[in-house]
């Protein structure tokens, strides 16, 4: 399992080994020891997983305090291009973003910290993404902000959406609740 930085602080992406033979592939997705040792979030009280089809954007997603959470997400069926966009002041990124490809194929996983917006666009014929999180799931706190407030290079300007991600406010009428202490988990 290798951990890398990406340009947001707290943010890394996730290598797993892929012990590929003639049956197919085992992959290892979570080890308490290793995250322990990076300092990395080890709780995930709830998991869940979401089926899409081509062309479906789902984002942009957060929990907002007091019920904030870190999320473990990997692609175990097609691919996706995955998107975060840190919300939070006195980041050194804040405002900035990343792009990444996740796939079953690459078993490749992102480590979001709290204060960070995500979503994706699903480019494979169907995709399946699987998430770990650090607290339960709070309707009254799962917000977000419009999928087309922030630059980003989606492929379809027309995507397959919720109505409730088609009536997230622009980022810039989203005043954000998230801070950066500089002290975030993996730093
Ligand atoms: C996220 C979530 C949703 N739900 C319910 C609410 C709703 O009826 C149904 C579908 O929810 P949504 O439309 O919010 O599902 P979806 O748009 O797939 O939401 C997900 O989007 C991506 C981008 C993320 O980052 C995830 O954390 C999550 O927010 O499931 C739960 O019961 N528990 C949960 O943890």
């Amino acid at each position: 399992m290798q951990l890398h930085k990406t340009r947001i602080p707290g943010c890394f992406t996730i290598q797993p080994l892929l012990f590929k033979d003639e049956r197919g592939v085992f992959v290892k997705t979570f080890r308490s020891d290793v995250f322990a040792e990076n300092h990395l979030e080890t709780h995930f009280p709830e998991q869940y997983y979401s089926i899409s089809r081509q062309g479906v954007l789902r984002g942009l997603h957060f929990q907002i305090p007091p019920r904030e959470h870190t999320k473990l997400v990997y692609c175990v069926s097609g691919k996706v291009m995955d998107v975060i966009v840190d919300l939070r002041r006195g980041s050194p990124a804040f405002g900035n973003f990343e792009v990444f490809e996740l796939s079953a194929e690459e078993g490749n996983m992102i480590y979001i910290p709290p204060g960070l917006a995500h979503g994706f666009y699903v480019t494979s014929e169907r995709a399946i993404l699987v998430y770990n999180v650090s607290s339960l799931y709070s309707p009254e706190h799962d917000c977000g902000i419009h999928w087309r407030s922030i630059d980003l290079p989606w492929p379809n300007q027309n995507p397959i959406l919720s109505e409730r991600d088609g009536a997230f406010p622009h980022v810039s009428n989203f005043s954000s609740p998230f801070s950066f202490e500089g002290g975030e988990k993996g730093k």
